[in-house]
């Protein structure tokens, strides 16, 4: 029987999953793919640290080289995080004819097209269906399932951190730190957890959606970005109040041929299925032309759920290899769709806002509001002192032109602070 030699770049939450699955499931794998795969050499940064895997018959070391200079190592799996470095040594690794799994959605994001390339001329595999949504297969389903649809729109909770951090602030009271450290506790966030909170990571993963959904490459200025940091738990009461949830959600909406990709805070309707997703899961909902609406759910983030779309990668190479079909990249659509302008994105919006607790006041924004053709259907007063109210509103569908007019107007009256400006789902009709 074939055996098939692996080399793991990185030890952490991912990496032990990815031995310890390798290891338990190994029969399986060798039933399915006709050869025995074996982790040969694991690279860390620091050998002496605890490890909780059996890496018995396994060499563990912090020379990148013990990897890259072993001809019997065919495939590497690149799960230790980092761009430049994760980048160098990918790049050496396919100029050696390793194939390359990879979970690193930042590196994918920044450096996919120079490294799908590289991984082609050199007839490499370079797959990476752990980068996007965890356990989820949700890379592998676009390519394959709906290679002869239409997509019009992805959309979805692609992040487990900032969704962890939603779901244990709204139902079980707990404080925005309180849940990050938690997050952290459970593997879920990445080593800087600036990335998760800011809407980074989940910017970087609809980068990857967007390249295999509409075949467009995205840098991450095109990516529209809002991060949780400032969502207060009073605007998840108020949205709860008034029906919805919110959820840090990313969004690819494809109308009139042009492409609006955003990430941020979005109020979900209670009745929408995405409202129901809790904790570290995630649901990316894609709709085609022909299909309709999909729904994919399931554990976006931690050790054995992103092993196990690791592993499902190490599987499709090894069956190249085995087939000698290797070198085809995990998506060849390209399409070089333009990106929609603000006066073409049309949402409804909730907004909070505070304001001096005196008569005319409410007129004023009224007026504000009026004067671009922008309405609110619900408002209600939040809170009061003797001085400030703060309110809520959700206004109609309106253009995001309309709302970043309304947003300088505000800014120019220094008694009125707007302290949120959230997308609401549904309802975009106007
Ligand atoms: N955690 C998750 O749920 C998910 C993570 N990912 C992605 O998977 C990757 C790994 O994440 P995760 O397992 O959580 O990360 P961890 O921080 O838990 O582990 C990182 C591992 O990489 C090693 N490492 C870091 N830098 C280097 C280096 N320069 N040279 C050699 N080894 C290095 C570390 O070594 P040492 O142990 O010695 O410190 C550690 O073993 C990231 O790209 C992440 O974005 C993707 C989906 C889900
Ligand atoms: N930090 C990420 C891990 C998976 O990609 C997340 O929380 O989703």
């Amino acid at each position: 029987m074939k055996t098939i030699k692996i080399g793991v770049l990185g030890l952490g939450t991912v990496g032990s999953g990815v031995v310890r699955l390798l290891q338990d499931n190994a029969q399986k794998i060798t039933d399915i793919t006709g050869c025995e795969l074996k982790v040969k050499t694991v690279v860390v940064r620091d050998v002496t640290a605890p490890r909780n895997v059996d890496l018995t018959g396994i060499e563990l070391t912090d020379d990148f080289n013990k990897v890259l200079l072993d001809d019997e190592i065919q495939i590497v799996v690149e799960v230790m995080g980092t761009i430049e470095t994760a980048r160098t040594y990918i790049k050496q690794l396919l100029a050696k004819h390793k194939h390359v799994v990879t979970a690193n959605k930042d590196l994918i994001a920044l450096h996919g097209p120079e490294l799908s390339a590289l991984a082609k001329e050199n007839h490499c595999d370079l797959f990476y269906e752990a980068s996007v949504a965890g356990g989820i297969p949700i890379l592998r389903t676009i390519v394959n399932s709906f290679a002869a649809d239409q997509v019009e729109s992805v959309l979805g909770i692609v992040n487990g951190t900032t969704n962890f951090i939603l779901t244990q602030m709204t139902q079980n009271g707990l404080s925005y730190a309180q849940a990050l450290q938690l997050a952290q506790e459970k593997g879920f966030a990445e080593a800087d957890p600036t990335n998760d909170v800011a809407g980074k990571d989940a910017a970087y993963k609809m980068i990857i959606l967007t390249q295999f959904a509409f075949g467009k490459d995205l840098t991450l200025t095109d990516v529209k970005l809002e991060g949780i940091e400032n969502v207060a738990v009073e605007d998840i009461k108020e949205a709860a109040n008034l029906g919805y949830t919110i959820k840090l959600l990313g969004i690819a909406d494809l109308k009139n041929d042009k492409l609006d990709v955003s990430v941020g805070p979005v109020l979900i309707p209670a009745k929408n299925p995405l409202a129901a997703i809790q904790n570290e899961n995630n649901a990316v909902l894609v709709t085609g032309k022909a299909v309709g609406e999909t729904m994919f759910y399931g554990s976006g983030a931690g050790e054995l759920p992103t092993a196990n779309s690791v592993l499902s990668d190490i599987i499709a190479v090894t069956k190249d290899i085995v087939m000698e079909t290797t070198g085809n990249r995990f998506n060849s659509y390209s399409n070089n769709v333009a990106l929609a302008p603000a006066s073409e994105v049309i949402y409804p919006y909730y907004l909070s806002l505070t304001l001096p607790d005196r008569p005319g006041q409410m007129l004023k924004l009224t007026e504000i509001m009026a004067k671009h053709q922008a309405s609110f259907k619900a408002i209600k007063q939040t809170s009061a002192s003797h001085k400030q109210a703060q309110i809520a509103l959700v206004t109609h569908a309106m253009s995001e032109a309309t709302l970043n007019a309304v947003k300088e107007e505000l800014k120019a009256l220094p008694e009125m602070e707007l302290l949120a400006a959230y997308k609401v789902l549904g309802g975009n009709e106007r």
